[in-house]
């Protein structure tokens, strides 16, 4: 955001309506964790633009070197794999992209985000949520204070929590134990605790039932409070800045389901407690300061899960489970700060989005989990990277002089190939597809599991290697179709192939392994982001709808005329007002 003094920067906590006021802070002198040159302009991307227009078809890759898929399938520990011998790659080319990586200061970078050196300039913020999974015995400084010790203290205040309420000895107020607990908060303090409860249904064998409130949709708050007892109900009110209008209004709203219930304010006490980074709002709000969860200003909300953050994963899942989600992420973290690029996960996922979306032109990636269970990971990606990435400026503030940050969309199958999956078949956009698979389940029926395990199998069989107009025309003669219907119907029969995809293959979803996977994503993120130089850690794009939007329910309301507003908004707020019952 421009500053009245040249150089400098003005910043808020992140939220809106903003509280205190903006304040001006120096602009750091050089970006310290992204690419000093533009993507763009290194020889060795023109010379992967070069390679590029001559791809051999993938059936080709594979029938010239019999060694291709151990080639490029990468291992994490003995439960994860990556394979990525279905991209349009080979080992050349993946060379050429990790040295592409190193001239675009990336080692410096990741070492950084281990280090107190990765920061947020727009918001004067340190970037450090791989802390919230350091062991107990670590060190990492901030300012000059080693952190891991507060991080482990408020995890042990979490633990404590979690043991009174899974005891029975948090009560609430007709002295009954606590059922049901129900999240308030959206996006970063929504999306990844809810996508993990659903994921580790399995392991959610507390007693506790986790709820997930976003939406300023009051269906949300009311068809989930329809379903709940307020005598044994727990609300944790999750914010970072505690400012969060759909926030605030959920939590307000279900405050008041329960004093209209237990009629006594002072009660209410027992049934809220908070996740935030700003304790004065919290107090002000009416929650006590010692049934607050605390965490930090290093912490971006899409990547908070692992703080305090998750406590409804931790209520529903247990203590020690979560602790195991962390560990998995910490694994994760090693993975990337040790080893080389050509073998180092998160970075080779990163560089074949540069290489699909960057020298290729694909536009979007497609994130399809074959387990019913991670129904919610697309939309935790969506936040994780398209709020991230979706940047048009570098860290100095220049335009960016190429692609940034793809649309990540996505659905579980098999549903999505009875859905979109034509498209990715025979479209004319190429969509890089990256399929997740978990060998075993903790659910009967074990025809079904080889049947799931089969299908992503056969879509990522199916989009690299097509079905060429021989085989469909043979198939037609076989079926004995005039010689007028075979030329009719095989144009729409024939499947082009060489749809880039990656398949990442999980011995079984365990909260280790979900660690592993999230982290995994979010160092791919990151990576992303230094290389295209842009600042993966703030979202000052999604201001300017929050401000219009309190300005609108003013105007909604009536205390404010519609003129303000341009011609369209006008006609609209008109037909509001006409249809409103
Ligand atoms: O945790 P808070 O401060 O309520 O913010 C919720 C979400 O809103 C955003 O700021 C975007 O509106 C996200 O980045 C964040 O995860």
């Amino acid at each position: 955001m421009p500053c009245a003094t040249p150089g400098w920067v003005k910043t808020s906590p992140g939220c809106w309506p903003v509280t205190p006021a903006p304040r001006c802070c120096p602009l750091p002198l050089a970006n310290n964790h992204g690419a000093t040159v533009p993507l763009s302009t290194l020889p060795l991307f023109a010379a992967l633009q070069h390679s590029a227009q001559h791809l051999p078809p993938l059936a080709k890759r594979f029938q010239q070197n019999s060694q291709r898929a151990q080639q490029l399938t990468f291992h994490f520990g003995q439960s994860l794999l990556v394979d990525i011998s279905r991209q349009q790659v080979c080992t050349t080319t993946l060379a050429q992209l990790c040295e592409l990586a190193r001239q675009l200061n990336l080692p410096k970078a990741i070492a950084g985000l281990f280090a107190d050196n990765c920061f947020n300039p727009s918001e004067q913020r340190a970037v450090l949520h791989t802390a919230l999974r350091m062991p107990a015995g670590a060190v990492l400084e901030h300012n000059g204070v080693n952190i891991i010790p507060a991080v482990h203290a408020e995890l042990a205040k979490m633990r404590r929590f979690c043991q009174r309420v899974h005891n029975g000895d948090w009560r609430g107020y007709t002295g009954q134990p606590i059922k049901d607990v129900v999240n308030i908060g959206i996006g970063g303090s929504d999306l990844g605790p809810a996508m993990v409860c659903e994921a580790l249904a399995p392991y959610c064998t507390t007693g506790i039932r986790a709820h997930f409130v976003s939406n300023i949709d009051p269906a949300h708050l009311a068809t989930t409070l329809a379903r709940l007892n307020p005598a044994t109900t727990l609300f944790v009110a999750s914010s970072k800045s505690f400012g969060t209008d759909e926030t605030m209004s959920n939590a307000m709203a279900a405050r008041q389901w329960l004093l209209n219930a237990c009629g006594n304010p002072g009660l209410v006490q027992q049934h809220f407690v908070a996740v935030s980074t700003n304790q004065r709002k919290v107090v002000e709000f009416g929650i006590a300061a010692e049934n607050m969860f605390e965490f930090w200003s290093w912490v971006g909300g899409r990547f908070s899960l692992w703080s305090a953050i998750g406590l409804p994963i931790a209520l529903a899942i247990g203590f020690e489970r979560f602790e195991e989600l962390l560990a998995g992420a910490h694994a994760m973290d090693e993975h990337l700060r040790t080893m080389p690029f050509e073998q180092n996960i998160p970075v080779l996922l990163a560089l074949l989005t540069v290489w699909n979306h960057n020298v290729l032109g694909h536009a979007s990636e497609g994130v399809f989990p074959y387990s019913q269970l991670m129904h919610r990971f697309p939309a935790f990606l969506q936040q994780l990277n398209m709020e991230s990435n979706g940047k048009s400026v570098t860290l100095s503030g220049e335009q960016v002089s190429s692609a940034t940050g793809p649309i990540v969309w996505g659905d579980v199958g098999s549903n999505s190939q009875h859905a979109f999956f034509q498209l990715l078949h025979q479209g004319t956009a190429v969509v890089p597809a990256e399929f997740i698979g978990f060998v075993n389940s903790p659910y009967d029926f074990p025809a079904h599991r080889h049947k799931l395990l089969a299908n992503m199998l056969a879509q990522a069989e199916a989009l690299a290697f097509g079905k060429s107009a021989a085989d469909v025309e043979a198939e037609l003669r076989a079926e004995g179709l005039s010689e007028q219907s075979i030329a009719e119907l095989l144009p729409s029969k024939v499947m082009p192939g060489n749809r880039p995809s990656t398949v990442i293959l999980c011995k079984e979803l365990t909260p280790h392994t979900l660690g592993s996977l999230i982290a995994m994503y979010e160092h791919k993120t990151f990576v992303q982001g230094v290389l295209w130089g842009v600042n993966s850690f703030d979202q000052w794009g999604v201001e300017l709808g929050k401000k219009l939007a309190s300005g609108l329910v003013d105007t909604l309301m009536g205390k404010t005329d519609a003129a303000a507003h341009d011609p369209a908004t006008q006609q609209l707020v008109q037909q509001i007002f006409e249809w409103r019952k």
